[in-house]
């Protein structure tokens, strides 16, 4: 397998990289897998046994030199930040899905996704807390896109339908309005013919912090 890895030195931007993916970003899908992969084993207990030593072995070599600072916070050109160390959809972090959203011609915020079974909550289905964290981002990103951004200050969903996963889903967010240092975005889960699963709206406040200049965190 050949893999084109964008350059030493661009790793922590991946516009400069265009999208060629980073050694990291290839580490942490392969991670992903792996955490799909052990949801679903049935290899025998010597087996689990053996692979737990090598992976034990191998979180040692990470280990060995770790990072002093987090991953920053970016903005792609369409205004929507971009975090390697996102928990939804940071390119570096195993945890993340990762969501991928993009902005519309009309300012809704837009990203394709398919949940998998390690995100099961009830079973066959998705559990709410993961629905509400992709909600809270996306609501998030449109609230930042419109010049807002901020911490979620409120979350209120409404579950109208189970979410399946391992099925393609669509979550949309559009920015609501702005009063001062709060905003508000609404948004869904839906299926590709627009059928919403889970609604949400939410009230974003820019911290004090941030308006005196000090840096947000997402
Ligand atoms: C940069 C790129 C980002 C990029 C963003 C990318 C998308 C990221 C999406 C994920 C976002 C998250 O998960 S954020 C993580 C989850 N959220 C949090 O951890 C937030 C924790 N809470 C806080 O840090 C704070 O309470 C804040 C920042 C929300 C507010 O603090 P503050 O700045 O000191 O504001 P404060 O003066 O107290 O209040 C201002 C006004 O807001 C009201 N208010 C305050 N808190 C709340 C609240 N929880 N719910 C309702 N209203 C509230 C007050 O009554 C007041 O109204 P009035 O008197 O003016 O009427």
């Amino acid at each position: 397998m050949t893999i084109e890895l964008a350059s030493a030195g661009d790793t922590e931007d991946p516009a400069a990289a265009g999208d060629r993916p980073s050694a990291l970003d290839l580490l942490t899908q392969q991670v992903r897998d792996l955490v799909d992969a052990v949801v679903l084993t049935g290899v025998p207990q010597d087996e689990l046994v053996e692979i737990t030593a090598e992976l034990a072995a191998l979180t040692d070599r990470l280990r060995a030199l770790r990072r002093t600072s987090r991953h920053p916070l970016a903005f792609d050109p369409e205004g929507v930040p971009r975090h390697a160390g996102n928990a939804v959809t940071g390119s570096a972090n195993p945890y993340a899905l990762p969501l991928v959203s993009r902005v519309t011609s009309d300012g809704t915020i837009r990203a394709e996704l398919s949940f998998r079974q390690i995100h099961e909550g009830p079973p066959t289905s998705v559990h709410g807390g993961v629905s509400a964290m992709v909600l809270d981002q996306v609501l998030g990103q449109a609230v930042a896109v419109a010049g807002g951004a901020g911490m979620t200050g409120t979350l209120t969903l409404r579950y109208v339908r189970r979410v399946p996963y391992g099925e393609p889903l669509v979550a949309t967010a559009e920015y609501l309005r702005t009063e001062g240092r709060k905003s508000w975005a609404e948004g869904r889960i839906a299926l590709p013919d627009g059928t919403p699963l889970v609604e949400a709206t939410g009230l974003f406040i820019t911290p004090r912090l941030w308006t005196e200049g000090t840096a947000g965190s997402q």
